[in-house]
């Protein structure tokens, strides 16, 4: 069977060189053409080059939609608006999109769904195994324990070059908390504390957001009672793992019938 030509769009960004890097180490995919904005200074730059990995003759272009004509995915960590128009090139294509973009609205996502009639698409705020295994472990831990005794508080640590807050991670972590325990959880949310707040409101799931330096992603999701406290953490130490997520994400994808997809699906966590 021959190779799954991939598209990195964003090629030049802090996730799109390691793409490239991940996809040159990988049986079965393929770097097809790499994508950034008109106007970036890395237009016409050899891709390879520019993660690091010696010349591969893939030079950064601007036009998305002739290099979609041509590959059976896109690879995207760029920003909620260009996510929403990459899918809609997908679906034209017909081919598999795997987004990694974080801080996408209500109707980004709406759009991004739309697109998923046509294009077969695998969105997830953490593409690393750890992450969505923590996920699950998170759900069955605010299953067990009752939102009348124990509280719970996602906590996030980011470089500071990091845009959206709370990280699409820590959103994640809180959407499987909310479902463990059978709640909406933008109604149960509390993103900001800040002055007088009043008490704590039973049941709500707190975020806390730290930023600086260059720290690559770090959660925790603390369940904490009267006189004892869990928490659950992963700390990501290199992009390789997200990176490594997203190929196995196109790859599982391959072939799909077209619908949104999660990486819990892509890993059969459930
Ligand atoms: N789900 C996951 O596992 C992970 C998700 N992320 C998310 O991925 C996203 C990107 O992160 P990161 O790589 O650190 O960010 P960067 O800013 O380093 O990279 C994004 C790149 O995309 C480019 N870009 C934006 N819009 C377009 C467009 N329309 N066409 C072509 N290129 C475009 C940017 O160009 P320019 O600078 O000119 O705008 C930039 O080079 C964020 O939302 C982040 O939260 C990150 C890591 C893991
Ligand atoms: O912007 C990042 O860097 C990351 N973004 C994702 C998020 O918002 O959770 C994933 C990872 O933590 C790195």
């Amino acid at each position: 069977m021959s190779a799954m030509n991939l598209v990195v769009v964003g090629a030049a960004g802090r996730m799109g060189r390691t793409l490239i890097r991940t996809i040159a180490e990988t049986p079965g995919a393929h770097l097809s053409a790499a994508i950034e904005r008109a106007g970036s200074p890395d237009l016409g730059k050899d891709a390879g080059e520019l993660a690091g990995i010696g010349a591969n003759g893939i030079l950064i272009g601007d036009d998305p939609l002739p290099a979609f004509a041509k590959a059976d995915g896109v690879l995207d960590f760029t920003t909620p608006s260009s996510s929403v128009e990459f899918s809609g090139y997908a679906a034209q294509a017909r081919i598999v999109h795997v987004i990694g973009t974080t801080g996408c609205s209500a109707e980004d996502d709406a759009r991004i769904a739309a697109a998923a009639r046509h294009a077969t698409i695998v969105k997830s705020g953490n593409m690393s195994l750890g992450v969505n295994l923590l996920a699950a472990l998170v759900e069955q831990a605010a299953r067990a324990l009752p939102a009348e005794d124990f509280d719970i508080e996602i906590l996030e640590m980011h470089h500071r070059h990091k845009v959206d807050a709370p990280s699409g991670t820590a959103l994640l972590l809180g959407q499987a908390a909310a479902g463990g325990r059978e709640i909406d959880l933008d109604a149960n949310s509390v993103r900001v504390r800040d002055g007088h707040t009043g008490a704590r409101e039973t049941g709500a799931i707190g975020f806390a957001t730290l930023r600086g330096g260059s720290v690559v992603g770090e959660h925790s999701v603390i369940l904490a009672g009267a006189g004892e406290r869990i928490t659950l953490a992963h700390q990501a130490d290199e992009r390789a793992i997200f990176a490594r997520g997203a190929v196995k994400a196109a790859l599982w994808a391959n072939g799909r019938k077209p619908g949104l997809y999660s990486m819990r699906d892509v890993l059969g966590l459930g």
